[in-house]
């Protein structure tokens, strides 16, 4: 079998989302149905479209121009890369500005830290 007969070309992709934290559990949940259960979340703050908020404290109003986020990255080989964004997107969506967004990257190389194996076998 070549390459291209594999899911991802036979690569290793990393799906990277930046979602709204109260859409993690559907995420979760979708992930787990399209059989890319494993993932790593961290919760950060950014900027899009999302207008900035305003906010008093102490009678003064300050903008707050960063909103929180919860990122998540999941690193596929046997699942298509594409498959696994198209589950996060339909779960994270309300079509309301700060929907958030994906990027798929290519990923070099995976190690198993126990087994030591490497590339798409380690993921
Ligand atoms: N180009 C980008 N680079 C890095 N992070 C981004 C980028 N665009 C969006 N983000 C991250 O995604 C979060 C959500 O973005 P947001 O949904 O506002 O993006 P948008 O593309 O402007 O979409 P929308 O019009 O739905 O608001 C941001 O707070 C930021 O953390």
């Amino acid at each position: 079998m070549s390459d291209a007969d594999l899911p991802n070309d036979g690569g290793i992709k990393l799906v990277m989302a930046i979602i709204r934290p109260d859409k993690l559990a559907d995420v979760k949940t979708a992930l787990a149905e399209v059989g890319a259960p494993s993932l790593t979340v961290t919760n950060v703050s950014g900027r899009g479209s999302q207008p900035a908020k305003k906010s008093q404290w102490r009678g003064e109003e300050y903008t707050v121009d960063l909103h929180q986020k919860v990122k998540v990255e999941c690193v596929v080989a046997d699942t298509p890369a594409e498959d696994v964004a198209d589950a996060i997107a339909d779960a994270a969506h309300t079509g309301e500005k700060g929907d958030g967004k994906i990027f798929i990257l290519p990923v070099e190389n995976a190690i198993q830290v126990r087994t030591g194996k490497t590339g798409r076998d380690a993921v």
